[in-house]
C-alpha cells in the first residue's frame, strides 16, 4: 500500500494483517470453555476495559449472566464461573491481578493479550493470542497506541460470542430480544 492511500484503507490492511496471523483454534478453546450456563465475567484496563464490555454485553444478548469487573453491582465469583481478561501487554496490574484472584478461586480464566509470555497468559486456562501491535511499541502500525490490538479484539470476540451463539441455537431475533429496550 503507497503512504499516500486513504487512511481508513491503512487501517483496515492493519487489521486483516492481525487477524490473518490469528488460530481459530484459541477461539474454538475458548468458545468450549464457556459451558451454557455458567456466569461470565470480563475485566480489562482503559480501552481493553471497553472491549471486555463490549463481549460481556454480547453475550447477555445470547442469554448468559455476565458482569464486568469493579462495578458495584458484580457478585462474588465462584468456581466454575468464566473470567475473560484483555490486556495488550499482558501485565497491566489490575487485569493480571484479577485473573489470578479468579483463578485461585476455580474460576476458568480466558486471557486475551498480544503477548504468549506474560503474566497475564501465565494465569489462564486458555489464551486467545491478538498480535497487534500495543501501548509503548515501535513500529508495526501508523495508529496510537494500541488502537490496532484494541479493533483486532472487538473482531475476535465478535467472533467467539458468534461461535458461541450457534452451538447455542440463539438467533439474531432472540439476542435482539435481550436488547435493552429502554434506552
Ligand atoms: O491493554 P493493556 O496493555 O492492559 O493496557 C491498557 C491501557 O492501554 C490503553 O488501552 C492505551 O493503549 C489504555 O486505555 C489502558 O489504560
Amino acid at each position: 500500500m503507497t503512504d499516500n492511500a486513504r487512511i481508513l484503507d491503512q487501517i483496515v490492511e492493519e487489521i486483516e494483517g492481525v487477524i490473518a496471523k490469528m488460530d481459530e483454534h484459541d477461539l474454538e478453546a475458548a468458545r468450549d470453555l464457556i459451558a451454557r450456563n455458567d456466569r461470565v465475567y470480563a475485566t480489562g484496563e482503559g480501552r481493553s476495559g471497553f472491549q471486555a464490555r463490549s463481549f460481556a454485553m454480547r453475550m447477555m444478548h445470547i442469554g448468559y449472566t455476565s458482569y464486568m469487573m469493579g462495578e458495584t453491582i458484580c457478585p462474588s465469583m465462584h468456581e466454575g464461573d468464566v473470567l475473560l481478561a484483555i490486556s495488550g501487554s499482558g501485565k497491566t496490574r489490575k487485569t493480571v491481578e484479577d485473573a489470578e484472584a479468579a483463578r485461585k478461586l476455580g474460576v476458568k480464566v480466558i486471557a486475551v493479550t498480544s503477548k504468549p509470555e506474560s503474566p497475564l497468559a501465565a494465569a489462564a486456562d486458555a489464551v486467545i493470542l491478538v498480535p497487534g501491535r500495543v501501548k509503548g511499541e515501535a513500529g508495526g502500525s501508523i495508529q496510537l497506541l494500541s488502537s490496532l490490538f484494541d479493533q483486532s479484539v472487538h473482531i475476535a470476540l465478535d467472533a467467539l460470542c458468534l461461535m458461541i451463539s450457534r452451538r447455542d441455537h440463539v438467533s439474531d431475533a432472540q439476542a435482539n430480544a435481550n436488547h435493552a429496550n429502554v434506552e
